[in-house]
């Protein structure tokens, strides 16, 4: 069976970020599908993009899902937040906690990979705490401007991208997914 793994995202800022971080130790094609996203957990959702995607590629996959939760929505939009950013845009997300003091959320990545259809489907998830606040620095990849990280005074945007991509969920995530795949 092959041994390249196709990372299947329609997101191209994904992409970019997990070329920049596992690049050098991960060898990775692309395929940009727009796999349907089942409605429940994180976890059901990346399961079944991995199940699809392994299906219609019928060799070895990556996936990703991203959530964004509030704490005083009980971790809503979570995977929703997609839909959320479409809709009501940074100021909307901020509108949403106005009537809450704690404007705590947590960012979570979440990577399914399958060796191929019918194979199991193993998950890596790496979540940031951090705050939502009213968006700085540039537009460029979905809620960046308004999520400002615990323990940093700078939102996502604002930050260069080497140092998002050693601290972020993805990052997190990455580094799990990573110890795995070195033992495949
Ligand atoms: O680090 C991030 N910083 C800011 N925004 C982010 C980040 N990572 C994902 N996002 C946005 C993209 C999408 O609006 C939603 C996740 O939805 P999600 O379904 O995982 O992404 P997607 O549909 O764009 O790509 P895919 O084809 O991999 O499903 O949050
Ligand atoms: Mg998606």
């Amino acid at each position: 069976m092959s041994k390249v793994i196709t990372f299947v995202t329609g997101n191209a800022n994904k992409l970019k970020e997990v070329q920049a971080i596992i690049a050098d130790s991960v060898e990775l094609t692309n395929k940009g599908l727009d796999l349907e996203e089942v409605q429940g957990t994180i976890f059901e959702v990346a399961e079944a993009k991995c199940k699809e995607a392994a299906s219609i590629i019928q060799g070895p996959v990556l996936v990703e899902d991203t959530a964004l939760g509030f704490t005083a929505y009980g971790g809503l939009p979570g995977p929703y937040i997609k839909w959320f950013m479409a809709k009501i845009g940074h100021e909307g997300l901020n509108n949403m906690l106005a009537a809450y003091d704690d404007k705590s959320a947590q960012a979570i990545c979440t990577f399914a990979f399958s060796e191929g259809p019918g194979k199991e489907v193993k998950i890596f998830q790496g979540v940031q705490d951090g705050l939502i606040v009213p968006a700085r620095g540039p537009v460029g990849f979905g809620w960046d401007p308004c999520f400002q990280p615990d323990g940093f005074d700078q939102t996502y945007a604002e930050m260069p991208k080497t140092l998002k991509n050693t601290i972020s969920h993805r990052f997190k995530a990455l580094q799990l997914l990573k110890e795995f795949l070195v033992t495949r």
